[in-house]
């Protein structure tokens, strides 16, 4: 009897052996049809991407046509992407793709071919990757709900508007320059980065909401706009402050003036008309452009003659802050276009004068050929900047005080602040360590 038990185990051992052997030839063909197929429709996909996509015959690396990854990587996760486009189109031309679906096209032939009315055409819409999809505010609508919130919003930002604004702006570029003078005194060392945001934060707070936010008089960050600069944007709208200014309804700022009346008049209720200024205000950091602008200026200070002398005429060139713009554009490949030496002459150097008319003294004829047209740091068409003359004479006004008063010089090793920067949504800048001693002259 335990002989025969003894053998059926046996039996029953092999044959169980044998089951396990089946089952695992049978997973590792399955793992392996598995894996082939993979492997083959990525086969499909790359030689799609390659050469039957409609965007296979444009110009651009390899690897950025098969795949999102390189471009992913550098914009998302290193926020060198930006600056790789100079590279990219010097290499590729004005039009290149960088990524299986993605095109990049220089500001030379983009800004008419890709901002401007086409008449007959229907508009480009915005990247829902960027701005959202149905969010609010006046950046992601449609055409028809877009044209109703600018014109709503445009009475805020007319030339009457301005004047009326001049004050707010003036207050706050006195208390800045006011703590500059003091820091100069003091032979303190100032992170002029910060300045700049403190000031452009208290005016948009003011007119937009009839309330600074307490930078220039705190010398620090409103915690709403250090969590913008510490990227935390989802939870800005959870601080208290940014509560407490939402709900005040533009009755209190400057452009209360002019915003519900014609919000109102233009279909928008009141708190549509308000969310679309606040996700504006709250949502990007375009001012931050401001301290690209007029930092360099300080720096490379040369001839004074330019400067301008009052708020008032915002659209008047002014080559100091242009200048400073083609090295920190704005926008995604604005960098490039502006860095782009078919566009400009010497594109790395900071040359005010490139902008001065032929009638012009400092007049330089190596510039002759710049295509100024391609510069757009305001965008261009029915979607550009609304606030663009508001942050000229913001611009106008913070670098002729500045270097009207000051004389200014960077700390060592300040020189790589400008590639030291990385650009995520908002760009990350850093700081600038200058000093500031009164005029000398
Ligand atoms: C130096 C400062 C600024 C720069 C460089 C700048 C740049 C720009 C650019 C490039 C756009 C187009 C965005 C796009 O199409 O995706 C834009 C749109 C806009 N900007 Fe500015 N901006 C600045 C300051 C301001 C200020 C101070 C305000 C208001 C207080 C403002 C309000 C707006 C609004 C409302 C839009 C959307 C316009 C529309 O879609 O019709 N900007 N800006």
């Amino acid at each position: 009897m335990q002989k025969s038990c003894h053998k059926l185990i046996e039996a029953m051992s092999t044959m169980l052996q044998g089951r396990d052997f089946a089952v695992s030839t049978l997973q590792a063909v399955g793992i392996g049809l598995v894996g082939a197929s993979v492997l083959a429709y990525n086969a499909v996909i790359i030689i799609y991407r390659l050469y039957f996509d409609p965007l296979s015959k444009f110009p651009g690396p390899k690897l950025y046509a098969i795949s999102n990854l390189p471009y992913l990587f550098q914009d998302k996760i290193l926020g060198t992407w930006v600056k790789s486009t100079t590279t990219i189109h010097a290499k590729y031309g004005p039009i290149v793709r960088i990524a299986p679906n993605r095109l990049a096209m220089d500001g030379s032939i983009g800004w008419k071919e890709i901002f401007m009315r086409r008449p007959n055409l229907p508009e480009f819409g915005k990247s829902t990757e960027f701005y959202g999809v149905g969010k609010l505010g006046i950046f992601p609508v449609d055409r028809e709900d877009h044209r109703r919130q600018r014109r709503a919003m445009a009475h805020a930002f007319s030339a009457a508007a301005l004047q009326d604004q001049e004050d707010y702006v003036k207050g706050y570029v006195d208390m800045l320059i006011q703590r500059m003078q003091n820091h100069a005194a003091e032979g303190k060392v100032v992170d002029v980065t910060r300045w700049y945001n403190y000031l452009t934060f208290d005016i948009i707070g003011e007119l937009a909401f009839g309330e600074p936010f307490g930078c220039l008089k705190e010398s620090d960050y409103h915690p709403l706009v250090a969590m913008i600069f510490g990227g935390i944007r989802a939870q800005a709208s959870q601080c208290e402050g940014f509560h407490r200014r939402r709900q005040r309804d533009y009755r209190h700022g400057a452009f209360r003036l002019y915003f519900p009346h014609h919000a109102h008049a233009r279909g928008l209720s009141a708190a549509r008309s308000r969310d679309t200024l606040v996700v504006r205000v709250g949502g990007r950091d375009k001012h931050e452009i401001n301290k690209g602008a007029t930092v360099p200026a300080c720096l490379h200070r040369g001839n004074l003659a330019n400067l301008p002398t009052s708020f008032g005429d915002a659209t008047a060139d002014f080559p100091w802050v242009r200048d400073c713009w083609e090295i920190h554009p704005p926008r995604l490949y604005q960098w490039a276009t502006y860095h782009n030496p078919t566009n400009f002459a010497d594109p790395e150097t900071f040359i005010p004068e490139r902008w001065l008319p032929e009638a012009h003294p400092l007049y330089d004829a190596r510039f002759e050929s710049d295509n100024k047209a391609a510069f757009k740091p305001f965008s261009a068409g029915p979607r550009d900047c609304i606030g663009k003359n508001l942050a000229y004479a913001e611009m106008r006004l913070v670098v002729a005080r500045l270097l009207w008063n000051f004389d200014i010089s960077a700390l060592p090793r300040q020189d790589n602040w400008e590639s030291r920067q990385r650009i995520f949504i908002v760009s990350d800048k850093g700081p600038l360590m200058i000093k500031l001693a009164p005029r000398s002259i």
